[in-house]
């Protein structure tokens, strides 16, 4: 459509000269007859390129802008006009070198032939019919210095927009190659970056439990702390299964990693989203609880420790029961993480001491411990 545009440009231009140029009485050989035909003419040639654009009947061309066959019509307009006008028809020769200006970066080094010898018999014709119609009036030694002008200026236009074609195409695969190399790289880009994110979430977690691993639940459980303020609190608990050796000892280390297992895949269950469970080392388990408070945190923390002592082990040995201790605490805001590890371990261990089974918490405040559950439940073992 664009090229199209242009070619209908440069013919209203050169009719609009040719009404001046009429009009100031400049061209005395020109009619107003033949100026009304040749603006009917490039009117209909135009308008029937429009046609075949706005039908989107050029698409079934193997070119669909169709240049070849605009350039084709225009020589053929352009040596009508030629011939109406024997006074300017050197100047008029231009014409054919716009038109071949027109083809540049679009076709082909034989089209380019076709275009060049076309508007050469063209302007032949234009001198024979000269010949044959005026014959006095023809200075053939100039008309044929003018042809072999043009022919030499058509050759040179050929050669050169092949080569500017050429070098066109040439910049078109190298940007197709660098865009699928571009493409290529950020393919291996996401790949990579998936990778990483795969490597890195196996490097944080516990291989066994698929828990976080300490290192992981540490780096995390900072990350969380450091974005609350004192009006917030975090509860954190220390937990440990009961006599979790003898499991081992009676049953074997497979039956001791499947109660490690079933042990996370139920305190999985009693968790929000939101709160950060990981494997402390062993048989010992840790959790933060964000943005929780005493009675939560111990509420949480009890409902884990339920949920486990009733889930009974049959794979195992049948109706085989098992219990775990927790520490729980709440996180001062201020203190390290360690501080607090540090009272919810002591009251782990207060726990384990009282007779096991049981969730002790210490509050931050004051020091002081709290037995929140019977002391008297033990593991069946
Ligand atoms: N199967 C299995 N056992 C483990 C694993 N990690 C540690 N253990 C065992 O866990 C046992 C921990 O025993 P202890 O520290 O004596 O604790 P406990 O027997 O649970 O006694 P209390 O904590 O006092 O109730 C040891 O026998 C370890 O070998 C593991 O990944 N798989």
């Amino acid at each position: 459509m664009k090229r199209l545009g242009i070619s209908a440009l440069s013919h209203g231009m050169l009719l609009l000269i040719l009404a001046l140029a009429l009009s100031l009485d400049l061209l005395t050989d020109f009619s107003l007859l033949s100026f009304v035909l040749l603006t009917f003419s490039a009117m209909a040639t135009q308008g029937a390129f429009w046609l075949l654009f706005h039908c989107r009947i050029n698409l079934r061309f193997k070119d669909p802008s169709l240049t070849l066959m605009q350039m084709a019509v225009a020589i053929i307009w352009f040596s009508i006009l030629i011939s109406q006008l024997p006074e300017i028809r050197g100047s008029l020769t231009l014409l054919y070198i716009m038109v071949m200006l027109f083809g540049i970066f679009q076709i082909s080094m034989f089209e380019f032939a076709f275009v060049g010898l076309l508007s050469l018999v063209c302007f032949g014709g234009v001198i024979a019919s000269d010949l044959y119609f005026h014959p006095e009036e023809i200075n053939l030694k100039l008309s044929l210095v003018q042809w072999l002008i043009l022919a030499s200026a058509q050759t040179w236009i050929a050669l050169f927009g092949s080569y500017v074609r050429r070098l066109s195409e040439r910049l078109k695969r190298q940007r197709s190659v660098l865009r699928h190399s571009n493409h290529k790289m950020q393919r291996a880009n996401e790949e990579l970056e998936q990778a990483m994110e795969q490597l890195d979430e196996i490097a944080g977690t516990d291989e066994l439990t698929g828990v976080l691993n300490r290192r992981r639940f540490f780096e995390e459980s900072r990350l969380r702390l450091a974005g609350t303020d004192e009006y917030q609190s975090s509860a954190l608990c220390m937990i440990d299964l009961d006599h979790f050796k003898r499991v081992n000892d009676r049953f074997g280390h497979q039956a001791g990693d499947l109660v490690l297992e079933r042990f996370c895949q139920i305190t999985r269950e009693c968790l929000r989203g939101s709160d950060l469970f990981g494997r402390y080392g062993g048989e010992e388990f840790i959790l933060l609880l964000p943005q929780t408070n005493q009675e939560s945190g111990v509420q949480i923390a009890e409902r884990i420790r339920l949920a486990f002592e009733q889930y009974t082990f049959d794979s195992i040995e049948p109706g085989l029961r098992l219990s775990a201790s927790i520490g729980a605490t709440l996180h001062r805001w201020g203190e390290t993480l360690e501080e607090t590890l540090k009272r919810a371990d002591k009251a782990l261990y207060q726990a384990k001491s009282f007779g096991r089974n049981q969730t002790i918490y210490i509050s931050g405040a004051q020091s002081s411990s709290r037995t929140l559950d019977n002391a008297g439940k033990t593991a069946k073992d």
